[in-house]
């Protein structure tokens, strides 16, 4: 090819492109265009033209708002189609006629659709039918596909052009080919401190997981650095794309391990022009927690397995700290007595299996008429409603409730088992002496620290445990009356009365979709956190089983995990090409998990570089100084990130205070586990052998830490860990 060819075709391409941004310039000026007339139509002044007001109003925006959208890369694709568009497929143009208007000019696809005045496509959005050809043609079946072309821009100006043949054979004669390989010049370039959208170099299997049916569950399985949380990302984007109306709606969910895996990943939708999801890691997933300490392999294991539940409940129904010995006073010149005996069989009577914080009154009831079998023998002429009303006014008498049956918040439940004797009680049977122990103890910093991120789910459990006191009950204002006089709107304003007046609530458990990234790490009392936010959701769910630093049972996980998803039909993916490694540090890890999973499929690296990853052996006295150098190096060897990774936080603290000195955004320090699902063009990784600890779990996790470079790996250990 030579140049020439080169610059000719991309000035063809730059014309197409031209013509795609003068029509969008004049989309954006019709709808700011419309949208002023809306508002002089209210001038008018009659019903209809309010209507008629709001309609226009509410559309113009939103469509101003999508052409507004900054688009790198607006127009990406370009598909050249056999002439006989039954290529195009039978079921493509069943299922998006447009397919058919498609078939017999080339078919560009771009982040949005755009048509000329006469209604002619100008541009495909990448998650219509019509553009599916575009990321699942393959030579082998290339789907009406001649030619399929990326292109490249930097703004509106076309920079480059990568071409696949698909099928030489019925090219036209003068089809020029240009470029080799999109998805490699793709991935070459250095990562920003975001993740980044991937939608021009979607690959074939993993378009299918992206495309997989909207209803039931969507599994997708594949090694490090295999896109399946590009793929999840993507998946969401076409999901509010396909059905706006239910997804919107209803919302959609996507949870991830860590809030710097949250922080990561979250510009990757609005990329996509989509901004109406919920992103949220795990420990911050119930309104009023943002957790983000980790515990140990260990304390997961007890913390996450099911058996809390038992423990919980237990705790939620046992008598509070402070619980008093009984009550006695004097009423009407008569001793009232109840002994700690019959309170805590009232509790016992009542409070089984029930939310003790909703069921206060009846408790308190339950007190005062066993108060009035005694009263009433003793002053036969006295009246129950009377000795009630007397009663509950005695502030003896309603001190030795408060103390008796307390409000209590799920933060107070879960700090009583730090104490030993109070946990034994509510633990006996279910968990060992050992797991007692450990529990207490790692229970202890939750007044002082805060929740960690495994306490979380147990908090979100105890809050239905527990249950709410019912509010008194309030008489609702009405929303358009003010004074008692009834004010006339419009229907826009009412529809957005109406939605200020039901926003979505705090604690919303409602969703239309719930997404879970690295699922192979999602705890059992997890799964359940997350499954009560979609009961009536679809799922996609996301992991590899090979990456899970998960401890307790494997069976009790799946259990947890199928319980949340419910019996809806699963649609199994598998993707199998690591995106991220070059294929040298890829081996590193690989050899890593190999010694606990010899026959494990592992993802084959598409990307060679040349560069051995670096391994360094020093004195334990010049770790912390071989970091500092090899941190010093890389920054200046790669041009994006640096990530330093530590085996725990006691570690990462202290390797980022002798860090300090490089105040940029591009070097980062994390633990092992916060690690997970993250990528940097380099890696220093801190004393892999303590990452090990010689567990599978520990190789596990140490797998993950090795396979989150791009570019470039260095290890430096005290002890040989190979
Ligand atoms: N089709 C693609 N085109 C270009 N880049 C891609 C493609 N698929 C994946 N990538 C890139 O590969 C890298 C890894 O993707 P991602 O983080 O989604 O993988 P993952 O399977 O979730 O990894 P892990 O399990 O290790 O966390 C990202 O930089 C992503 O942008």
């Amino acid at each position: 090819m030579s140049d020439n060819t080169l610059h000719d075709e991309i000035a063809i391409e730059q014309q197409h492109v031209d013509r795609v941004y003068a029509r969008l310039a004049r989309l954006r000026a019709d709808a700011a265009k419309a949208e002023a007339d809306g508002y002089q139509l209210a001038r008018v002044g009659t019903y209809g033209s309010l209507v008629e007001r709001d309609a226009m109003v509410f559309h113009a925006a939103r469509r101003r708002h999508a052409f507004d959208a900054e688009h790198e890369g607006l127009v990406f694709g370009r598909l050249d189609m056999h002439p006989d568009h039954s290529g195009a497929g039978a079921d493509e143009v069943a299922a998006d006629p447009e397919a058919a208007a498609w078939a017999e000019r080339p078919r560009y696809i771009g982040r949005l659709g755009v048509r000329t005045e006469t209604a002619e496509p100008l541009l495909i959005d990448w998650r219509a039918p019509a553009a599916a050809a575009f990321y699942r043609a393959t030579a082998a079946q290339p789907l009406g596909v001649i030619r399929r072309r990326m292109i490249s821009s930097f703004g509106e100006k076309v920079t480059g052009l990568e071409d696949d043949l698909l099928d030489p054979s019925a090219a036209p004669e003068g089809m020029r080919v240009v470029g080799d390989g999109a998805l490699l010049a793709a991935l070459s370039r250095a990562k920003g401190t975001g993740m980044r959208d991937i939608v021009a170099t979607i690959q074939h299997e993993q378009d299918l997981a992206i495309r997989s049916p909207a209803s039931g569950v969507t599994m997708v399985e594949g090694g490090p650095g295999t896109g399946k949380t590009a793929v999840a990302l993507h998946r969401a984007a076409y999901l509010l794309y396909a059905d706006r109306a239910r997804f919107a709606g209803g919302g959609v969910l996507i949870v991830g391990p860590s809030p710097v895996f949250v922080e990561y990943i979250e510009t990757v939708l609005p990329a996509l022009g989509e901004e109406s999801a919920t992103l949220r890691s795990v420990g911050q997933l119930v309104p009023g927690f943002d957790a983000t300490r980790e515990e140990t392999a260990a304390v997961r294991a007890v913390k996450g397995s099911l058996r809390m539940r038992r423990v919980l409940r237990r705790a939620a129904e046992a008598a509070p700290p402070g619980n008093p010995d009984g009550l006695r006073l004097r009423y009407r010149g008569e001793w009232l007595e109840l002994t700690r005996h019959e309170g805590e069989e009232i509790r016992r009577r009542i409070g089984r299996g029930n939310p003790r914080n909703a069921i206060r009154a009846k408790a308190f009831g339950a007190v005062l008429d066993l108060l009035w079998e005694r009263m009433k023998a003793k002053q036969p002429r006295l009246e129950q409603a009377r000795f009630d009303e007397e009663l509950s006014e005695h502030e003896g008498f309603r001190d030795f409730l408060k103390a008796w049956w307390p409000i209590v918040s799920p933060v107070q439940v879960l700090g009583w088992l730090a104490e030993p004797n109070r946990l034994r009680r509510a633990a006996e049977g279910t968990l060992s002496y050992e797991e007692q122990k450990l529990l207490s103890r790692a229970l202890a910093p939750l007044r002082e620290q805060g929740p960690s991120i495994d306490d979380v789910p147990l908090l979100d459990e105890l809050h239905d445990l527990l249950g709410t006191q019912p509010k008194p009950k309030r008489r609702r204002r009405e929303a358009f009356t003010v004074g008692g006089i009834r004010e006339a709107a419009t229907v826009y304003e009412r529809a957005r009365a109406a939605q200020a007046a039901t926003p979505r609530e705090v604690d919303y458990r409602d969703y239309a979709h719930v997404v879970v990234d690295e699922a192979q790490d999602v705890t059992p009392m997890q799964w359940r956190m997350i499954g009560r936010r979609g009961h009536a959701a679809s799922w996609t769910v996301v992991g590899d089983p090979a990456q899970s630093a998960w401890i307790g049972g494997a069976n009790e996980m799946i259990r947890a995990r199928d319980e949340a998803l419910g019996g809806r039909k699963r649609h199994p993916h598998q993707l199998t090409t690591n995106y991220r490694n070059s294929t040298e540090i890829f081996a590193v890890a690989a050899e890593v998990i190999r010694k606990v999973s010899p026959d494990l499929p592992l993802p084959k690296a598409v990307r060679t570089t040349g560069i051995e990853p670096v391994h360094r052996l020093v004195p334990a006295a010049e770790l912390d100084g071989a970091v500092r150098d090899a941190v010093a190096a890389l920054l200046s060897e790669v041009e994006g990130t640096v990530g330093v990774i530590a085996p725990d936080a006691r570690a990462r603290d202290r390797i980022r205070a002798r860090l300090s000195e490089w105040d940029t955004d591009r070097l980062r320090v994390v633990t092992a586990l916060a690690a997970k699902g993250m990528e940097y063009d380099a890696v220093v990784l801190v004393e892999p052998g303590a990452v090990d600890a010689g567990t599978d779990a520990g190789r596990r996790t140490l797998y993950v830490a090795l396979s989150r470079a791009t570019q470039r790996l260095t290890t430096i250990a005290t002890h040989p860990w190979r």
